[in-house]
């Protein structure tokens, strides 16, 4: 808008006399329809990622304690795998966490479907694939992710642990991912709970007989992963985990505060 005394404010901007551009910007956002091809460019990927970010943040950022589920999206609704699932949804459910899942069939929807039963909290995180996918029936919230890697920052964020169930090369991605994370010290030390013996015990004596015996991983790298078949035993060790980090965290706020309130003094006594 060009004011009586011949300025045009717009924004941070101000222009005078013949600098008054002729149209405002908004004419221009709203007049122009130009090429359509720069909406294929990375530039403007970047801001879909960025948005991306901002509702997955936005959406998660206020969710209470969560656990992300992993498994096979191929498990029918039939098979001990997804009774599995359930039981281990309803129990992380039970004792207060929001459960957390890729939003896909199979061991993410057996595990969103024991905690919504269970009246907790359901949330899907799902992604575009190439084939026509809908977020599985048991999720109260879900967003649909377009990129994998800004989906797999939401599950490190938000969850305090992941529970790894039998599933394919998409869970072990997930798996290898977390474990990476812990073991470079990205991500605070969390569980990474593998269930199912019969199922996971040949990769964990590999990684013990193989990776370990080899020395391309620490010797006590083995132990970033737990082993059981009990859904109790799960919630137990997340359950123990999370006493232990919050034990942590208040030690050293203890010692954070003596060192301030030693400070304190010394400025006390020197004034
Ligand atoms: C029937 C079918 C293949 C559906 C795919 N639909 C999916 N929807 C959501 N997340 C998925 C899907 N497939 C793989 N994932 C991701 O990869 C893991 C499962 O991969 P997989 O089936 O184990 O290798 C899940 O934990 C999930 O986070």
């Amino acid at each position: 808008m060009t004011d009586s005394t011949g300025i045009r404010r717009a924004g941070p901007l101000t222009y005078r006399g013949g600098a008054i551009p002729e149209t405002t910007t908004d004419q221009r956002l709203l007049d122009r329809r130009g090429p359509a091809d720069w909406v294929h460019t990375d530039p403007w990927r970047v801001l879909r990622i960025q948005s991306e970010f901002v509702e997955g943040f936005g959406l998660l950022s206020e969710v209470g304690h969560s656990v992300s589920v992993f498994g096979s999206a191929r498990v029918k609704p039939e098979s001990p795998k997804y009774t599995l699932g359930e039981t281990i949804g309803s129990r992380l459910a039970e004792v207060g966490y929001t459960v957390i899942t890729g939003g896909g069939p199979g061991v993410m929807e057996a595990a969103n479907k024991g905690a919504q039963l269970a009246g907790g909290t359901s949330i899907g995180l799902g992604i575009e694939l190439p084939f026509e996918q809908a977020l599985n029936d048991y999720i109260d919230v879900g967003v649909t992710f377009r990129y994998f890697f800004v989906r797999k920052t939401m599950f490190v964020k938000y969850s305090q642990a992941f529970v790894v169930l039998p599933g394919g090369f998409g869970t072990l991605d997930e798996l290898f991912e977390a474990i990476t994370l812990v073991q470079t010290g990205k991500v605070t030390r969390f569980p990474v709970v593998l269930v199912g013996s019969d199922f996971w015990g040949g990769l964990v004596d590999w990684i013990h007989a193989t990776l370990r015996e080899e020395g391309v991983i620490s010797p006590e790298d083995p132990d970033l992963i737990r082993l059981t078949d009990d859904p109790d035993e799960v919630v137990d060790i997340i359950h123990k985990a999370h006493v232990d980090l919050v034990r942590r965290k208040f030690e050293q706020n203890r010692v954070a505060e003596t060192a301030k309130d030693v400070e304190e003094a010394k400025e006390a006594a020197e004034s």
